[in-house]
């Protein structure tokens, strides 16, 4: 479980020092195993809370902690897949010391973040290779996490300009996998993407969810894409929570009007 309390970030910009409180006194907990999504219109503070989780950012005031409940969860469960395994396996044990880290962010823009000069295995090896995982180790694995994410094998020796928006966004969270976080963080990884390709995602992010037992902090601006995938909602504005709780009882008993304003966007266009 990771606790955010009280978390403020603040920027002073401009010849005047004029103060933005991007983040404003939040707090919210997130749970093993949940889809937890974050909603706000443009300049709501959703990409600064992130990176604050993601400890890309330091806050001004607050704390944000990882709690030994979560830490122990995940200890927990590797130790026992450990056991279940053949120890005299060297495959097995390879994978067992596989790299890992926490937290792993995807981006409204994959591009930005991939070589268009790399092949889509050394782009999903990266991270692991980064780590010193040994190269044919890291490529086997790459086409692993290429099957979790419904790409076929094929896809290994392309460039990103070979393949879709849809496809993209799919090997950059096969790389996300591929360092086994705790929790995964997409930030509008579905803004640029038709409904039907947007919708094949986050059916994806589901099954993730359950086979990897990752939590996933899901960004996004429309609430309309929410109901049946986030477990929890909280809906920002101004850099500070409006309203927060189980999806499905925001979307029909709204209690903040900003809340009601953004669903009847949804309604009425
Ligand atoms: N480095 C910075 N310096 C000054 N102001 C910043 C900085 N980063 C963000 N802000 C301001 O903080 C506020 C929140 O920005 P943030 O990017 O977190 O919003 P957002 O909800 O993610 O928006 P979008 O959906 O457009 O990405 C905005 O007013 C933005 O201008």
């Amino acid at each position: 479980m990771l606790r955010v309390d009280q978390v403020s970030k603040h920027f002073t910009s401009g010849k005047k020092g004029q103060i933005t409180k991007a983040v404003d006194e939040i707090s919210l907990t997130l749970q093993p195993n949940e889809i937890f999504a974050l909603i706000g219109e443009s300049g709501s503070g959703k990409s600064t809370l992130a990176e604050l989780i993601a400890g890309l950012q330091q806050p001004t005031s607050g704390t944000i902690t990882w709690t030994e409940e979560w830490r122990e969860s995940k200890k927990d469960k590797k130790d026992n897949e450990d056991s279940k395994d053949n120890k005299d396996n060297k495959d097995d044990k390879d994978k067992r010391d596989k790299p890992s880290s926490r937290i792993q962010l995807v981006f409204q823009n994959p591009d930005r973040s991939m070589n268009p000069y790399w092949r889509v295995k050394d782009i999903i090896a990266e991270p692991l290779r980064l780590s010193k995982y040994p190269k044919q180790k890291a490529y086997s694995l790459a086409e692993e996490l290429l099957a979790k994410v419904k790409l076929n094998a094929d896809f290994m020796d392309r460039y990103p300009s070979e393949c879709s928006g849809g496809q993209k966004q799919r090997i950059a969270i096969a790389r996300a996998l591929s360092m086994s976080p705790t929790l995964l963080v997409a930030d509008e990884i579905t803004s640029a993407l038709d409904p039907t390709i947007e919708d094949e995602l986050l059916q994806l992010l589901l099954s993730l969810k359950q086979s990897e037992g990752m939590s996933i902090l899901y960004i996004t601006h429309r609430l309309d894409t929410i109901s049946g995938f986030a477990d929890r909602v909280a809906v920002m504005k101004d850099g500070v929570i409006q309203e927060m709780g189980e999806t499905e009882t925001i979307l029909a008993e709204p209690k903040s009007e900003y809340t009601r304003a953004l669903l009847r966007a949804v309604w009425f266009g």
